[in-house]
């Protein structure tokens, strides 16, 4: 790993992996995000949360280059694409994974060809390294070895993810985007992928930034999290520092009917409660 220049560190002393400064982003007159502002820190899983429709994916999309943005300017692991010649993107894109929502798996290729994708783009390896790659993700994210021939169509819904996952994972990357990797997996599915996403990041090293809806995910695997909100970030932190935001979304979110099947009734969050997970309650 390149260490030099690619970290910043905040007053804190921590390593930022990922600082967006000042962001707009609009539709022609429609301005969506308007002088957004994050840090992500190394090491930490960051749950993104908000409303439907303030942004979420549009703020990911942006970040990986995907939409442009009227202004402000964004740093990943210390560098600013705009700023880079095209090999040093690609470099760059090379430490980083993204998981978008549905798995986004390419649907006539088998799963280890899709692990293979990022390999054939950026890498120019042999074929049967590549295939000892893919196996070695295949088996990282908890899929059984036959599940490498198998077609999406042919898989659940909870091994979409793990496959999607395992192709995220495929260069080794550092930073790691998640689009709503829960939805749509039932309540075990959804905790045993967040706990992979936690064991993971426990034994790769890896910073996580996951967008989710998934108030379990935000209390079970979380370090911080953003809530999005008029066009920017509203609040970030812990779960007792949502708790403690005095604004009517985070107030009903956080302490609504759902959230209190999982806060302690006291209100508090403590330091336990994002280590437990009450799915299935
Ligand atoms: N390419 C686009 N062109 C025009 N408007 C867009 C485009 N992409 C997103 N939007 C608009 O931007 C807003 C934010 O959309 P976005 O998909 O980021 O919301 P979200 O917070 O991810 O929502 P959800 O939680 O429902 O997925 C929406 O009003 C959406 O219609």
């Amino acid at each position: 790993m390149d260490e030099q220049n690619s970290e910043t560190r905040n007053g804190e002393g921590r390593d930022v992996v990922l600082s967006a400064r000042g962001v707009t982003v609009a539709f022609g007159s429609k301005v969506v995000l308007d002088n957004l502002n994050l840090d992500i820190y190394r090491g930490e899983i960051l749950g993104f949360v908000g409303a439907s429709g303030t942004g979420k994916s549009v703020l990911m999309r942006t970040v990986l280059r995907l939409l442009p943005r009227r202004s402000g300017n964004i740093k990943i692991l210390g560098q600013d694409f705009d700023e880079l010649d095209e090999p040093q993107r690609n470099a760059l894109d090379m430490r980083l994974g993204v998981l978008f929502q549905q798995g986004a798996l390419f649907s006539s290729l088998t799963v280890k060809e899709n692990i293979q994708v990022p390999m054939r783009e950026y890498l120019d390896l042999p074929q049967s390294l590549m295939n000892e790659l893919a196996k070695l993700k295949i088996r990282l994210v908890g899929l059984a070895a036959d599940a490498a021939d198998k077609y999406p169509s042919e898989l659940s819904g909870g091994m979409i993810k793990r496959a999607a996952l395992a192709r995220a994972l495929a260069l080794d990357p550092e930073l790691v985007f998640l689009d709503e990797p829960t939805s749509g997996l039932d309540p075990i599915g959804a905790a045993e992928f967040d706990e992979l996403i936690a064991r993971l990041r426990d034994t790769l090293g890896l910073t996580v930034y996951m967008v989710t809806h998934d108030l379990d995910s935000l209390f079970s695997v979380c370090d911080r999290i953003a809530v999005l909100g008029k066009k920017r970030v509203l609040v970030e932190g812990t779960i007792d520092d949502m708790l403690a935001y005095d604004d009517p979304w985070v107030q009903a979110y956080f302490k609504g009917k759902r959230a209190r099947s999982i806060v302690p009734q006291n209100g508090h969050a403590g330091e336990n409660s994002l280590a437990q997970d009450s799915r299935g309650k």
